[in-house]
């Protein structure tokens, strides 16, 4: 590998969906990373699923390290950039944290991919249930963020998906303050400001099949 070549590989289809985290994560460390974009006709063929642990992106290599799987790559990174809390509690809770992120995603990403037509009014007007869990974990912490006194995994987690659903619904978190300061000073923190005023962020689309 050339030396001045960034030692971090994201391979994924040219959309922010399950990476958008990790590249907020990686840009806030000050890190350097290479975008393999892989087309959907190109996906189609199947020579690289076929290579793929699980038949399935985003594939991230560190070096000749490779990993599969959005959240294990988030923790792998949080672990080698001191975002898994002081102990082994905090990391345990930011786990948690991370697992109710994935929850949300999940249900998300089926009404976009699935239920969009019919489904979304339903999905924003149970919307609050879940935002309301989040709102009580961030007023709860003085700390601000989700766990303890410094940024986690988890809260990149969190910003990409609130950033998300500020577009689906917009004023969605009006009720929410401590979700919507949150939101304002994560996104002004000056790397992932940049990060998201930047050309490569705001062309990715959110999600593959156009729906937002
Ligand atoms: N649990 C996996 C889910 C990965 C996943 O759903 N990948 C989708 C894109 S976001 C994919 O590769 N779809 C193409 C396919 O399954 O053929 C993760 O978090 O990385």
């Amino acid at each position: 590998m050339q030396a001045d070549m960034p030692a971090y590989i994201i391979t994924y289809f040219a959309v922010r969906g399950r990476c958008e985290t990790m590249r907020m994560l990686l840009a806030d460390q000050g890190q350097e990373w290479k975008e393999n974009e892989v087309t959907f006709d190109m996906w189609k063929k199947g020579d690289l699923k076929a290579t793929c642990v699980f038949g399935q992106l985003p594939k991230f290599e560190d070096g000749d390290f490779t990993l599969y799987q959005s959240n294990a790559i988030l923790r792998y990174l949080a672990r080698a950039h001191g975002l898994y809390g002081k102990d082994d509690k905090q990391a345990a809770l930011i786990d948690m944290m991370n697992d109710s992120c994935e929850d949300l995603r999940l249900k998300y990403a089926r009404m976009i991919y699935q239920d969009y037509e019919n489904g979304k009014a339903k999905y924003i007007e149970a919307l609050p249930g879940d935002l309301s869990k989040f709102e009580k974990i961030l007023s709860d912490n003085k700390g601000g963020f989700l766990v303890g006194g410094q940024i986690s995994y988890a809260d990149y987690h969190l910003l990409d998906l609130l950033l998300n659903h500020q577009v689906l619904s917009p004023g969605c978190l009006d009720s929410f303050p401590a979700l919507k300061s949150y939101v304002a000073r994560l996104s002004a923190r000056p790397k992932i400001k940049a990060f998201l005023e930047s050309d490569a962020h705001k062309s990715r689309p959110i999600n593959g099949n156009g729906k937002q």
